[in-house]
């Protein structure tokens, strides 16, 4: 049937989109991926420093979601917490799958493998990039996915069940109209993009388990990430 976006859609469109430009990792930041070491503990301890730095980045971005800052202010702090995972594996992707910035991909790949994880979560996590490289979302796509993934109800100590629901299906009903006038010839899309949802869930898993094993092997994390991962 045709899709009509209102007014009022396109604004939070807009509105997202302008968040989620306007709060980046500091260049000076995602730089330092671009030195020369590559031992494990340098690329663990870059990836440590850039995921803290996209921590703080996501927590800008979220409090611009329209309604976000409506909501309770615990349950703020509890689809912070449940969500940043899955926020910053969409964040990596969009790195991974060449789409931006220019010449980060390949570092960004070879420091993740070299990063003192176990390999058994590679698999799951390139094939993850994989899928989501062959979507070849819209920027639009990606900030409305990022802002769906941060709205899901169902995190760990969450109060207002509904409140948070209403507000993930504004935006689901805003991605799914996105996707049929952006993506004419592939009624699946948006299908495929919750998809993707989905298959963060269970990244999110592996990622507790990642968390553990590098641990054990007295790896050090930073009071932001302990604290937004509840790790130490
Ligand atoms: C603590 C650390 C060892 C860690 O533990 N688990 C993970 C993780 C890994 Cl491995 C994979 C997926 C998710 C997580 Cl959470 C990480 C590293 O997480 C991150 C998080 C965000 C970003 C953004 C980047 C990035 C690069 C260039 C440019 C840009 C840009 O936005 O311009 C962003 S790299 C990067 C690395």
């Amino acid at each position: 049937e045709k899709v009509e976006i209102t007014k009022e859609q396109w604004a939070l469109i807009k509105a997202i989109l302008d968040a989620y430009n306007r709060h980046q990792i500091p260049q000076d930041v995602t730089k330092k991926l671009l030195q020369e070491q590559y031992s494990a503990e340098e690329n663990f301890l870059l990836l440590t420093e850039v995921a803290t730095s996209q921590v703080q980045v996501l927590v800008e971005f979220t409090k611009n979601i329209p309604g976000f800052l409506s909501l309770d202010r615990e349950d703020q702090i509890a689809l912070l917490k449940g969500s940043a995972v899955e926020a910053m594996f969409l964040r990596s992707a969009q790195v991974l799958s060449k789409k931006m910035p220019r010449g980060y991909t390949e570092v960004l790949e070879e420091r993740i493998r070299k990063s003192g994880m176990s390999e058994e979560f590679m698999t799951p996590m390139f094939n993850f990039y994989k899928n989501i490289g062959e979507l070849h979302m819209t920027q639009e796509e990606q900030a409305l996915l990022t802002t769906i993934t941060i709205l899901t109800p169902d995190r760990p100590y969450v109060k207002s069940h509904e409140a948070v629901e209403r507000l993930q299906e504004i935006m689901l009903d805003v991605l799914r109209k996105l996707c049929v006038l952006q993506h004419p010839q592939e009624p699946q899309y948006f299908a495929r993009l919750l998809g993707r949802l989905t298959e963060l869930r269970t990244l999110h898993h592996y990622h507790v388990e990642m968390l553990t094993s590098w641990k054990t092997n007295d790896h050090k994390f930073t009071p932001l990430l302990c604290e937004i991962w509840d790790v130490q």
